[in-house]
């Protein structure tokens, strides 16, 4: 027999990982919660079904990795929330997973310490717990599905999932997003293509058969049943933005082609703002006037907004970190994310009514 090992040649170690069940029984689910996850869900199907006229802005820090800073930004936003809630509906930007262009740090549930001991076991648990402590408030939370065995920690907190642009395309994220329970945005893929992201729309609205674990952690077939609740999120790309309305209405076509619902929610970051967060008020303001001027497909925005506005590199002494400040992409700070929402709800509230019939 050959001695040579053939199998793991670049793994390095298979270390435990609580089930999600384990996870669960640590931090259940409370009442208080449940009733913010499935109002946010039903508030978001009613908004996409047409039947509730309000926008949704789903805003918060790029990633949270500061759970103390993340639960102050979400009393804030929370009571942001109560008050333009006749207008707009708030969903708290929580994403714990970082897809990276190449290498970086990967998020809380990845690197909770943020100091290369890629500790997921207690990342997964510390993010639970976070989302639970914002539901908690009242804030429905929204994030992105990256990794595919995450939702059966975290699925029954979220109450709307982004799918990236780096994995619109991705046969996994379209079946994983055909069994969450929640509406799913589809960002257009970062060179700006949107036929994946409708492409991604069409499949994970079809049932789907594929591997995943149970809530015990053993290997399933796991059988879906489609979700209908898909949307594209425009997110500009190749260095363009995609918000004007001449890409909204080549969104609306590609949308009604495929015979879909022309619901379309648009990214003020990313490439709409070219990564510069002090550009996402014109991007805003732009889409609330194309809403004003009598667009009906336009069904919510994203903010990547934090305490302090831009960003830091992760210092190698975390004592240096700055509080409320983002380790990401760069952010509006607080001040700027509530002029930005109150205008937008000032501006809204006498044309929604009347807008998608
Ligand atoms: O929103 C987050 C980032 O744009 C995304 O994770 C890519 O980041 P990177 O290009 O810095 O790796
Ligand atoms: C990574 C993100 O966006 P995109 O997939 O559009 O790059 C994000 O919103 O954090």
């Amino acid at each position: 027999m050959i001695e040579q090992a053939i199998e793991d040649l670049h793994v390095a170690a298979f270390d435990p990982m609580p089930t999600p069940r384990e996870v669960l029984d640590r931090i259940p689910m409370t009442e208080a919660a449940a009733t913010t996850v499935v109002q946010g869900r039903e508030t978001l199907k009613a908004i996409l079904d047409g039947k509730d006229h309000r926008v949704f802005v789903v805003v918060g820090p790029c990633s949270i990795h500061d759970p103390v800073a993340g639960l102050d930004y979400a009393r804030r936003l929370k009571a942001l929330a109560d008050e333009v809630s006749d207008t707009l509906v708030l969903v708290m930007r929580v994403y714990f997973e970082k897809p990276r262009t190449t290498v970086g740090w990967k998020g809380y549930i990845n690197d909770p310490y943020m100091d290369d001991s890629f500790r997921i076991d207690e990342g997964m648990a510390k993010a639970r717990q976070f989302l639970r402590d914002v539901n908690e408030l009242g804030l429905p939370a929204g994030t992105e599905a990256l990794d595919p065995i995450s939702p059966q920690y975290l699925g029954d907190l979220i109450a709307w999932t982004a799918i990236g642009a780096r994995t619109t395309e991705s046969q996994t994220h379209r079946e994983i997003s055909s069994g969450l329970s929640t509406p799913v945005g589809f960002k257009n893929g970062t060179s700006g293509d949107l036929t994946v992201a409708v492409n991604a729309i069409l499949s994970a609205s079809r049932p789907h058969s594929f591997l995943g674990i149970n809530y015990d952690g053993g290997v399933t077939i796991v059988r879906t049943t489609g979700n209908p609740y898909g949307h594209v999120v425009l997110r500009g790309g190749d260095g363009r933005p995609n918000y004007d309305t001449v890409s909204i209405t080549l969104a609306e076509a590609a949308l009604t082609k495929a015979k879909l619902p022309a619901n379309i929610v648009v990214d003020c970051s990313h490439a709409n703002s070219y990564k510069k967060p002090e550009l996402q008020p014109l991007v805003m303001a732009d889409v609330v006037n194309q809403i004003r001027l009598g667009n009906k497909s336009i069904v919510g925005t994203m903010i990547e907004s934090n305490i302090e506005a831009g960003n830091q590199p992760i210092p190698a002494d975390l004592s240096q970190l700055k509080y409320g400040c983002s380790v990401t992409d760069g952010c509006v700070d607080w001040a700027t994310t509530e002029k930005m929402l109150r205008d937008a709800a000032t501006l809204l509230r006498d044309v929604l009514p009347s807008r998608r019939g």
